[in-house]
């Protein structure tokens, strides 16, 4: 089983990071090569360019494949099911227009030309709205583009919206959101191999939100702590050995609530509190 991920770019190192938390070790000298071994002996690992990764799958270069959901849309690879989101490399498609300029909405772009890394993508959105631009493809520098009167709009990539800042373009309309995705091929996704690498991958990010809470507990204090302790299911206890009447309660927490949860099974009567990072968490 082969899994492509793009070769360079912001997504290659999040996604072999993700990898290995999944414990899915690349092996073999994974760098500058185009295809790398993994720590399992069926599962191996083609590098490929972000927007070429669809394709690969859709072909049989690759079964699975990990890259933007634009890029997915983008290449029109319909015979590709998403598996998983990887919640990463989130950001927005966008139609973008010189600040100071007349584009205010979609309306404003009849007759006019607009630029972009994604044409397909732009072609589906305009097809909705009944207005039909001249839609211009580059391969990158979109931004500059309506600077320089080679389109009156853009459809681009934006996350934290410097870039489009520095280019004094504004916003007109959201086309697309998009993250990383796994995806894969719909004739292998029933396969046991397939199932164990997206199982994997989910509980790298399954456990990202989460803590793991360990504490000590006086036996006539369990019911008050127990009651404050919120997330997924009961809390785990444990006798503790020569514990004079302590037991060990173990939870998993959300991220989000372990301040207020400290100070909540402090007051119930908790000691020894700790609070450790959890690497993978299998439902
Ligand atoms: N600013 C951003 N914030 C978050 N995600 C982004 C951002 N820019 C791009 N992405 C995501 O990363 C994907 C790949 O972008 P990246 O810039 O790494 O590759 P690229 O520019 O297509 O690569 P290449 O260098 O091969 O041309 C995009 O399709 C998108 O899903
Ligand atoms: O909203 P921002 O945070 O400014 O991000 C948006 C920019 O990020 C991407 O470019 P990237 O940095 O990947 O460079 P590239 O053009 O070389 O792909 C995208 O093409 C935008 O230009
Ligand atoms: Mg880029």
């Amino acid at each position: 089983m082969r899994i492509a991920v793009p070769n360079k770019g912001r997504l290659h190192e999040p996604t072999i990071d993700l990898l290995e938390r999944a414990g899915l070790h690349l092996e073999n000298g994974a760098d500058r090569k185009l295809y790398a071994d993994t720590v399992d002996p069926d599962v191996s690992v083609l590098f490929a360019r972000a927007a070429d990764i669809p394709e690969y799958v859709a072909d049989g270069a690759a079964d699975l494949g990990i890259t933007g959901y634009d890029q997915v849309r983008e290449a029109r690879a319909d015979t590709v099911s998403e598996l998983l989101d990887l919640e990463f490399g989130r950001c927005r498609l966008v139609l973008a227009a010189p600040e100071d300029g007349d584009i205010e909405t979609v309306d404003d772009l009849a007759g006019a030309t607009v630029a972009t890394e994604f044409p397909n993508i732009t072609r589906d959105f305009f097809a909705e709205t009944g207005v039909s631009p001249d839609i211009v493809e580059v391969s990158g520098a979109t931004e500059l583009t309506p600077h320089v009167e080679m389109a009156d709009a853009i459809v681009d990539i934006t996350s934290t919206g410097t870039t489009l800042k520095m280019n004094r373009l504004a916003v007109v309309d959201e086309v697309l959101s998009s993250s990383v995705r796994l995806f894969g091929r719909e004739d292998v996704l029933e396969e046991p191999k397939v199932r164990e690498v997206r199982t994997a991958l989910s509980s790298v990010i399954q456990a990202e939100g989460k803590r793991y809470l360990m504490m000590n507990v006086p036996e006539d204090r369990l019911e008050a702590v127990r009651d404050v302790i919120p997330g997924m299911g009961g809390p785990t206890v444990m006798d503790v050995a020569n514990g004079g009447g302590k037991v060990a309660v173990h939870a998993v927490v959300d991220e989000r609530d372990v301040f207020e949860t400290i100070t909540e099974v402090k007051k119930a009567g908790a000691s020894d509190i700790l609070v450790t990072e959890i690497e993978r968490l299998v439902e």
